[in-house]
C-alpha cells in the first residue's frame, strides 16, 4: 500500500486524511494531506473525484493550509478533493538544510535541484508533478481503508501560496495538459529577480545557471519565452498590505507585463487593499480559488 493513514479528521461533512509514504523522488518519507468531500464517502463506489492541488509556501507543512486556509467548505460543496503536499523533503540529513527558513527544509521551491548535495533529495518538481499524480490517479484505490475512492487525473487543477504560487504557476506552464486551471495567492511570480528566488536557485541550480536553468523555473520568464498557452486560465490574488509584496519578493507586475507583451489572454490579477501575506488573506479568498478551479474541472 503506497500511503499510510496517520490521521482521519471529520470536517465540513468530509474527511481530511493525513497520509505518509516513502517517496521515490525525494528518497525520504513524505507527508501529504488529502481532503475528501462528503460525496466521496456516501457510497461504496463513488465516481472518480476531481482534484485541486494546493502548494504551500515557505516554512509550511500540509497542516498550515488544512488548519486555517478554509478550502474545505467550498471543496465540500463542489465535490472536489484537495491535495496538500509538503513543501520539501524532511530529514534528508544534508548539512545546513535546517539553517534558514527560505532554503532547504520547508523551502523546496517545487524544482528538481541539479546542484550537489541538494540534487539527491530535493526533487519536489518530480514529486508533485509526476510521483504524487501517479500514486493518486493509478487504477487501484490509493487510500487504505477506502478502496472505492478514486481520483480523476483528467480533472485536476493547481493552486498555491507564495513559494507555492510560484510552484503552481510554473508546474502549470511546464506540464501542459496536466492541470486544467491554475491560481495563486501572492505568488513569487519572478523568482529569478527576487531575493527568495535568487537564494533558492543559486543553491539548487548554481549561481552560474542564471541564464539558462533559472529561467526554466520562473513563471515570468516562461511566459516571456512563449511557454504560456494563448488562453491561460489563471486567477492571481495579491494583498497590497503584504510586506513581502512591498519588499519585492513577489513581483506580480513583472508577470502581468510578460502576459501583456506576449498577448496571453485569460489571466486575472486582483489587488486587494490592505490584505497581508497570511492565512487571513488566503482564507478570505479561498472560496474564489476553489470556484475558479471548479469552472474547469467539474
Ligand atoms: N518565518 C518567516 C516568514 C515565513 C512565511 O511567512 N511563510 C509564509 C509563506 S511565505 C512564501 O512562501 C507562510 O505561509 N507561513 C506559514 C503560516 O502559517 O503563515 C519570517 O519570519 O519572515
Amino acid at each position: 500500500m503506497a500511503f499510510e493513514v496517520k490521521a482521519t479528521i471529520a470536517t465540513f461533512g468530509g474527511k481530511l486524511l493525513k497520509l505518509s509514504h516513502q517517496s521515490t523522488s525525494t528518497r525520504t518519507p513524505m507527508a501529504v494531506s488529502v481532503y475528501l468531500p462528503p460525496s466521496a464517502l456516501q457510497t461504496a463506489s463513488p465516481p472518480p473525484l476531481p482534484v485541486l492541488f494546493y502548494l504551500s509556501g515557505l516554512t509550511c507543512t500540509p497542516d498550515n493550509c488544512t488548519e486555517k486556509g478554509f478550502f474545505s467548505a467550498a471543496a465540500a460543496a463542489h465535490g472536489i478533493a484537495v491535495v496538500y503536499p509538503d513543501t520539501s523533503p524532511r530529514g534528508a540529513a544534508i548539512a545546513g538544510e535546517d539553517d534558514s527558513y527560505d532554503f532547504g527544509s520547508g523551502a523546496g521551491f517545487y524544482v528538481d535541484a541539479t546542484a550537489a548535495p541538494w540534487r539527491a533529495h530535493y526533487r519536489m518538481e518530480t514529486y508533485v508533478a509526476r510521483e504524487l499524480p501517479g500514486l493518486l490517479f493509478g487504477a487501484a484505490g490509493p487510500i487504505p481503508g477506502l478502496p472505492g475512492v478514486r481520483f480523476d487525473g483528467a480533472r485536476a487543477a493547481i493552486t498555491g501560496h507564495s513559494m507555492g504560487g510560484h510552484g503552481a504557476l510554473t508546474l502549470y506552464l511546464k506540464y501542459p495538459g496536466q492541470w486544467r486551471s491554475v491560481s495563486a495567492f501572492a505568488p513569487v511570480a519572478n523568482p529569478a529577480a527576487c531575493p527568495w528566488g535568487q537564494k533558492a536557485f543559486a543553491g539548487y541550480f548554481g549561481e552560474d545557471r542564471k541564464d539558462d536553468e533559472w529561467k526554466k523555473h520562473d513563471a515570468t520568464e516562461l511566459v516571456r519565452a512563449g511557454k504560456a498557452p494563448p488562453e491561460l486560465p489563471a486567477l492571481i490574488d495579491v494583498g497590497t498590505g503584504d510586506n513581502f509584496y512591498k519588499q519585492g519578493q513577489l513581483l506580480p507586475e513583472n508577470l502581468e507585463a510578460a502576459v501583456k507583451e506576449k498577448g496571453v489572454k485569460g489571466v486575472q490579477v486582483r489587488y486587494h487593499a490592505d490584505y497581508d501575506h497570511s492565512y487571513y488573506f488566503i482564507s478570505t479568498f479561498a472560496q474564489d480559488h476553489v470556484n475558479h478551479a471548479a469552472k474547469y474541472i467539474l
